[in-house]
Formats: structure tokens, C-alpha cells, sequence
């Protein structure tokens, strides 16, 4: 039989350029969320060893028997910290929950941070030696590759390059560390229903095992190809608002691979990156025109924004 390679769909765009060319990697970066909704990132400058030790780190709880992760099940936080079992998110309008497991870490403040009325501490597994400082160590690389690729998306909104830097300052950013299990051949199809990520943007690692979607512009389900340590960049639904719709928040979806890889977990780690929870989500002026009217002219706040999508998915 011939074998059919597989060339990725989304391009893979590379953050060094930024330093090269900035306008030339804006309008690369710009253009693939234009077409497909995500972009593909190499060289972001999160280093292979640290997303080996947080990988590897999360994989170590997550082998964890259950009743010892439901220790850190933490019921009060909306969902927004600790442990999330199996059967809890489901996808928007959704019947069936998605078949994952999940920890999200937060941020750290300092003590007494007036912003702990609106952030939940973080809660740590104290089963798993250096799974704080490798988590926190991911989240703050995220944070930076995250900062930089905003810059680009100014600069292809033609904002001043560092629009996004106040915006971002202490935001309500969470790390996602995912385990879905294998499957036997004839399990469910989908892993996680098809959905829009909330956030500004997401920095996704680990989503090289077979199975991420996307439903790009003209209606067709595209695969989502990361090659191993590559980052896949989405819009989120509080950048397209803020963009009065110029950026779109894309609809994915992790569904279960071919039989033949259907007994392999899939172990992933989004990083949703928000704004600070009281940026004002306002329609930027630039992306209003008489051909695009304001489709969303009372602002919000991101908190309230936030809190509003996660009763929607029965996170909070
Ligand atoms: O597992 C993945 O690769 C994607 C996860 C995802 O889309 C999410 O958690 O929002
Ligand atoms: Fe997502």
C-alpha cells in the first residue's frame, strides 16, 4: 500500500522571525489565524527541558489513584484551580461530557494582592516532588511566548506593538494540564466536543498526538498538526470581541485517533492566556467600520466575561 504523507495544513510560522522582521512575521502570524483560525508556532523560546519536566510531571499525578487526586477536587474555585475528574466539562450545548481529566494552575500572587478577591490560590500535590516549581516554571514561559505573539497581533491590527502588555499584566491566565486515557477500538469518537476557547489567546503544547480539529472558514474540519515542542496558537472568544469579530475565535475539537492509536493517551497542556480581570473588553475603533458595525457596543469586563462563559460550561 502507498504511503500517503501527511504534509500539515496550517503552516508552521517561526517566533525568531519577530526579531528579523516583525512586520513580516505579524502578517504571517496575522494571516494564518485569518484562513484557518490557528497558527502554528516554532522557536517560541519555551525550552524542550522545561516542557519535558511539566509534562512529565503532570503525567506523574495523573497516575495517580483517583481517590487520591479528588483530594485536590477544589469545589470552590469555579473550577478555575486543582483537580477537575472525568466527567465534569462538557463542551457548550453539549449532551456528553468530554472524556478527560484536567489540573489547571493559576496565578501566584503575593500575599495579601488585592487580586485574590478574583484569583483562587493555587493548590499543589504534595505526592509529586517539583511538580510546582516545573508547573510554574511552564506557566511563566507561556506567559512570555504569549506576550510576544500579542505583539504581532498588534502590529497586524496596526496597534502600537505593545498594546497588549498592560492588557495582559496580571491576568487570569491558567495553565491546562490534560489526560484523556486510551480508548479501546470501539470507544466514543470525540475526546472533547467541538468548542471556542474563552480566553485571549491559547499556547497549546503537546497537541502532536493525532486527534485536534479545527472547523476552519469554509465549514470543513481540518487537522491541527503540531510537530513535537511546536505551540498551536488559537484566538479565543475575548480577543475576537474585542476585535469586533476582525480575529475569530476558532471552533476545535480533540476527537479520538485511527484504531491503531486508540489504546495511546493524549496527554496536552493549554495555556489560556486572559487579560487582567479588569480590563474593559471594549470594540477596538480600528476594527469598526461602516461595512463592519460594532456587534458588541456595551463593553465588559474580562472577569465578568469570564464568569458569564464558565456557567455556560459548567466550570463555575
Ligand atoms: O487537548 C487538546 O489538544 C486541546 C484541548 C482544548 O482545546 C481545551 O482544553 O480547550
Ligand atoms: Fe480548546
Amino acid at each position: 500500500m502507498a504511503t500517503i504523507l501527511d504534509t500539515p495544513i496550517v503552516p508552521t510560522v517561526s517566533l525568531a522571525d519577530a526579531v528579523r522582521d516583525p512586520d513580516g512575521f505579524a502578517q504571517a502570524l496575522g494571516g494564518s489565524f485569518a484562513r484557518y483560525g490557528f497558527a502554528i508556532v516554532a522557536d517560541h523560546g519555551v525550552s524542550p527541558e522545561l516542557i519535558a519536566e511539566a509534562d512529565a510531571k503532570a503525567k506523574a499525578f495523573f497516575a495517580l489513584p483517583e481517590e487520591v487526586k479528588r483530594n485536590y477536587a477544589n469545589a470552590g474555585s469555579g473550577g478555575q484551580r486543582g483537580y477537575i475528574p472525568f466527567g465534569i466539562e462538557t463542551a457548550k450545548g453539549a449532551k456528553a461530557h468530554d472524556l478527560k481529566e484536567f489540573w489547571h494552575v493559576g496565578r501566584e500572587l503575593p500575599k495579601g494582592d488585592p487580586l485574590e478577591a478574583v484569583m483562587p490560590p493555587n493548590v499543589w500535590p504534595e505526592e509529586i516532588d517539583g511538580f510546582r516549581r516545573a508547573e510554574l516554571a511552564l506557566y511563566d514561559a507561556l506567559e512570555e511566548a504569549g506576550r510576544r505573539l500579542l505583539q504581532a497581533i498588534a502590529r497586524y491590527l496596526e496597534l502600537t506593538p505593545d498594546f497588549f502588555d498592560a492588557t495582559i499584566l496580571n491576568g487570569n491566565s491558567v495553565l491546562r494540564l490534560l489526560h484523556y486515557p486510551p480508548m479501546g477500538p470501539d470507544g466514543p469518537s470525540i475526546r472533547a466536543g467541538a468548542h471556542e476557547d474563552i480566553n485571549t489567546i491559547t499556547l497549546l503544547l503537546g497537541a502532536e498526538e493525532a486527534g485536534l480539529e479545527l472547523l476552519d472558514r469554509d465549514g470543513n474540519w481540518l487537522p491541527v498538526q503540531p510537530k513535537p515542542g511546536e505551540l498551536a496558537i488559537n484566538v479565543g472568544d475575548m480577543l475576537q470581541r474585542l476585535t469586533n469579530n476582525v480575529l475569530r475565535s476558532t471552533t476545535h475539537r480533540v476527537l479520538n485517533p485511527a484504531p491503531e492509536r486508540r489504546g495511546f493517551a493524549r496527554y496536552s497542556m493549554p495555556f489560556f492566556l486572559h487579560f487582567r480581570p479588569d480590563y474593559l473588553i471594549e470594540t477596538l475603533p480600528g476594527c469598526v467600520s461602516d461595512e463592519r458595525p460594532n456587534l458588541y457596543p456595551v463593553p465588559i469586563t474580562a472577569h465578568d466575561y469570564l464568569y458569564e462563559r464558565l456557567r455556560e460550561i459548567k466550570l463555575a
